[in-house]
């Protein structure tokens, strides 16, 4: 498996934006716009959270795909660079110990 997959997909969603084709799904989100790609972001959203409920670990993965290209669909639309997303995580990766100490909350003051 190429460990290029995400910026090879994100590269072939842009080019989807750039240069139309007949017959892509892609093209077709980006001709119905925003709001139908954020309810498709939604939907593929909620269905991972389903499959995960579930226990079906096959499903999980085919609804967390969908997700992660209607997420490169949304990012493209936006104008949102992968690498921008990539170099997010890689700042947050050298942060450890991110557990936020839970606030008490005093009832007797
Ligand atoms: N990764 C994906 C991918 N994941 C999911 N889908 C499509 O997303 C759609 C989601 O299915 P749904 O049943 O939720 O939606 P639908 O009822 O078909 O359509 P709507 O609800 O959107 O109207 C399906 O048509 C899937 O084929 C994808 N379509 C494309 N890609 C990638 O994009 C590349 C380019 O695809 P085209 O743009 O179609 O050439 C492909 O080679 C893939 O790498």
């Amino acid at each position: 498996m190429s460990d290029t997959i995400l910026h090879d997909l994100y590269q072939v969603v842009l080019g989807r934006k750039s240069d139309p084709q007949e017959g892509s799904y892609t093209c077709y989100l980006f001709d119905k716009g925003l709001d139908k790609i954020l309810k498709k972001v939604g939907e593929e959203c909620s269905e991972t959270i389903i499959a995960a409920k579930n226990g079906k670990q096959e499903e999980t993965v085919g609804e967390i795909s969908d997700l992660i290209y209607h997420l490169m669909v949304m990012m493209a639309h936006q104008n949102i660079p992968l690498d921008a997303v990539m170099a997010e995580l890689e700042r947050r990766s050298h942060k450890i110990g991110n557990l936020k100490q839970m606030k008490t909350v005093d009832h007797e003051t």
